[in-house]
Order: structure tokens, then sequence, then C-alpha cells
């Protein structure tokens, strides 16, 4: 089998650089081919680049392997894209050559592309290796210690199994553009992972080793926060009745109290379509392209903060007169507040389906100082029946990333019409999502005369305080 390491000169500098680019998904800056320089063999790849007078040339001289894109708006230098071999051709592609399996050389009449068979293997071959070390990263102890969608299919399946088409949602995956057939390909040169190849069309794969015990760490024990005797803080629960806690955490100074629907199915049904049709939603997308849901800002008059999640940025747009009907309602009726205690943003997301989400995080965004101050936020739903999730934070997770306690992870099945509510310094000490996928059962085991016709649709208000210069705002809550 021929790899990019058999290459050499010219063609190993091309190979290393091939490597790069297909462990990026495909593309990278030119600026980034650096790297190669420290790889093995680096000070030879620097002398082939150096030798053609730099990066953009070496590119240009091999177009049978890559493409310089042009530069687009705000980019600051070009993009290199790893050419797929079937783009160079007019011929009809050689698609046993595309799986392996073509033995029939240079004297085959469809394409192998421009690239010298060698090459072309070891192009194959780099891209099955990416597949199958990134289907073996999915189930590995690591990724399974925070990924509950895999967890719960393993545990789930009858001897472990998992459909190769469960990986084709996955981000990395669609961003290599993988089809099922291929990392049926792939998986067939893992040592650590079984293929099970029949039937076909429905092949599956499993781990070889058990799966590891079930998060053992531990939430630790409290930093303790100050005690509501030492600095008192309304609750939405001293000024409304009907909540249920689902976090009342003390020594963390941490609440989430959630109220069931109290408005009737045509309120709802009305308030839904007002804010789905008058809304300015903005949509949001993940890397890979897919739209993760879509959102809006909303501020009382006169503010001019823009919103921040991730990399987006939300333009503020002033609250709108028709939203006033709804406030009332949750704000005035169902949350008890006085409108001079109402928070003065609201921001909504719409979620089309179950695939929709939004991931852990904490509404921890300096414009609320959710980690600085008690922090009060306010969350209603219409539309359909999701999960929301929440659990403490572990700051020192060995993957380096936000990460949760797993044994303190608790899910709250939002109806249509309910409100939740986080306060204190909830945002400091505990994540929260809105988990993909339908609702728990309890909500599909519900009569369908309670049934709401949204199709698949969520809408979701939250209220937040923008506390940056509002001491005013910061007393109310602490008072
Ligand atoms: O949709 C939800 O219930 C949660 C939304 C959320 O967490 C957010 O917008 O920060
Ligand atoms: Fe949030």
């Amino acid at each position: 089998m021929a790899t990019w390491a058999d290459a050499s000169g010219e063609d190993a500098t091309v190979m290393a650089l091939a490597h790069l680019l297909q462990w990026s998904g495909g593309s990278r800056p030119a600026s980034a081919v650096g790297y190669i320089y420290q790889e093995e063999g680096g000070s030879m790849h620097r002398w082939v680049v150096q030798s053609h007078g730099g990066v953009q040339n070496f590119v240009a001289a091999h177009p049978e392997a890559f493409v310089l894109e042009p530069m687009k708006p705000g980019e600051r230098c070009p993009t290199i894209r790893l050419r797929n071999a079937w783009e160079q051709s007019s011929a009809p592609v050689c698609h046993y050559f595309r799986a392996g399996r073509c033995n029939k050389g240079m004297g085959c009449k469809f394409s192998h592309a421009g690239l010298t068979p060698t090459m072309c293997q070891a192009f194959d071959n780099l891209r099955m290796e990416s597949l199958r070390s990134q289907v073996e990263y999915y189930l590995s102890d690591d990724n399974l210690a925070n990924d509950a969608f895999f967890q719960a299919m393993i545990r789930g399946s009858s001897g472990g199994w998992i459909p190769i088409t469960a990986f084709l949602g996955c981000p990395r995956m669609k961003q290599l553009g993988a089809s099922a057939s291929e990392i049926v390909a792939a998986l067939r040169w893992s040592t650590q992972l079984q293929l099970r190849e029949w039937p076909e069309g429905a092949e599956e794969v499993r781990r070889k080793a058990p799966l590891p015990e079930q998060q053992a760490k531990r939430a630790p024990a409290p930093t303790k926060e100050e005690s509501l005797e030492e600095r008192p803080l309304t609750l939405l629960k001293d000024c409304s009745d009907g909540w249920q806690a689902v976090v009342e955490d003390l020594q963390r100074r941490s609440f989430c109290f959630h109220k069931h629907r109290t408005a009737s199915e045509t309120t709802l049904e009305e308030e839904f379509s007002l804010l789905l049709a008058s809304t300015q939603w903005e949509t949001l997308r993940s890397k890979a392209g897919a739209v993760t849901r879509s959102t809006a800002w909303y501020v009382v008059p006169g503010c001019c903060c823009r919103y921040t999640y991730g990399e987006a940025s939300v333009q503020p747009r002033e609250k709108p007169e028709w939203l006033y009907s709804i406030e009332a309602r949750i704000l005035g009726h169902m949350c008890g507040l006085c409108k001079d205690d109402w928070p003065n943003s609201v921001n909504m997301n719409l979620y089309e389906d179950e695939s929709q989400n939004v991931g852990w995080h904490s509404d921890d965004e300096g414009l609320f100082r959710g980690c600085q101050v008690d922090c009060r936020i306010i969350s209603a739903s219409w539309g359909a029946t999701r999960r929301f999730e929440i659990a403490l934070k572990d700051r020192g997770h060995i993957s380096g990333k936000p990460s949760i306690f797993h044994d303190t992870l608790q899910g709250i099945t939002l109806e249509s019409g309910d409100v939740c509510s986080m306060e204190g310094a909830f945002q400091r000490h505990y994540s929260h999502q809105l988990a993909k996928g339908a609702a728990g059962a309890e909500a599909a085991q519900r009569p369908a005369s309670e049934g709401i016709h949204y199709g698949n649709a969520r809408i979701n208000l939250t209220w937040r305080y923008i506390a940056i210069g509002q001491e005013r705002q910061s007393q109310a809550l602490l008072s």
C-alpha cells in the first residue's frame, strides 16, 4: 500500500501539504503551510517550496493536487484547497479506483485523475485514514466521556452496534464530505473497532473494548457563595406562585425554577404566530454551514449593545410594540414583576425542528455580568416540546474544553407556555443546553387533544438584564 511517507522529494512535499489540508477538512490559508516545515523532513519541504519561489508558486506548479482559491473580502491570505481527484478530468471517474479496488492501473479507461497512480493511491489512503481515525475518535473513551449522543446509542443498542449512517450527521464528517460507503471502506482498517458489513446498506460498527465505567468523576464540594441571609436575593418564587424548584443550591447561590403553562391553547397559538411572523430573525449556522437556529435580540430604547454568541454578533433592535402584550402576560402576570422591574432586553430563538439546538453554555456574556453579580434570566417557550438540560460546570475537565459533571445533569421538559428561570449565581456554577431531538416520553404520551399544531418548531424568549452601566438594574436584583 502506497502512503505519503513513501514519496520522495517534490512528491513528498505535495503529500505532506495534502496531508495537512486533508486533516483540516480540505483547505487552509496559505500561511498555515509553515506547519509542514515542522514535520519530519521539514527542511526538505522548505527547500522544495522555496525552490519554486514560495508557497503560491509551489501550489500553482501542482494543479493536479491543489487549487489556490481567490482571496475573499476580509481575508489576508489566499486559501489552498486540496483538489478532489475526480475534479480534474472530463473522463468519467473510476469508482473502483475511488473505493481502492481498481486493479487495471494505468490501463483503466476511466479517470484516475491527473495524479500518478502512486500519488492517487496515497491520496485515497490519506482520506481513508482521516475517516477511520475520526470514527475511532467518536467512539473513544475520551470522547464518550462527554458525548451523550454516542453513549446513549451504544448503551441502547443490543451488542453496542452503531449504524454507519449515524456518523453522517457529525459536523466533521459533513466537512469531510464522507459517504456511508467510504466510512465502511475506511473502517476495514480499524484495529479498535469491529465492522459488520451485512446487510448491505445497513452496515454497523462497534467498539472492541467494553465501554468505560460511567463517568466516575463527581462534582466537588461547592465553593461557598454568600448566603441569602448575608446578601438577600428576591427570587421569582417570592413574586408569584406556582414555581417548582429544579435547582435550589443555596451553597452555590444558584436557582432554577419551572412553572407550567398558565395560558390557554388559543393564546399560545396566537402568540406563536405573532412571534414567528413579526420577529426579524437572523439565521445562525455551524462552521459546516448547517442552520443551528435563528435568533433576534431586542433591547429597550437607547441601548445599542450588540449580543455576541461565539463568533456571531447580533445587532440590537428596539423592542417592538407588539411584544408588549406577551411581556405583560409572562413578566407581569406569570412572574409577578411590576413593569419597572422587567428585564431590559430579550433574546429570541427559533428552532425550526428537532435538529436545531443550543449546546452546553452559560449565559455569561459580559453584558449581563452573569458570573459577577446575581443574574436573573427568564425563559419562556412556545411550540414543540423540547428538553432543557442543566448541570454543574466542570472547569478542570481533562479535555481543556468547557464541560459538565455528568452526575449532576437534570432535564426539564419544556412545553408550550412553560416558563423557567435561572437566578442568582447560576450562570457562574451551572451550564445549560437545549438538547437536540424530541423531548422525553412524557411529552410523547400526552393525549392527542392536548397537542398544539406548530409542526416541530419551537420559539423561546429569554429575558435578561443588561447590567453594564445599569446600577439600578443590579440594585433591583440584589435588593
Ligand atoms: O431555547 C432555550 O430554551 C434556551 C436558549 C438559551 O439557552 C439561550 O438563548 O441562551
Ligand atoms: Fe442560554
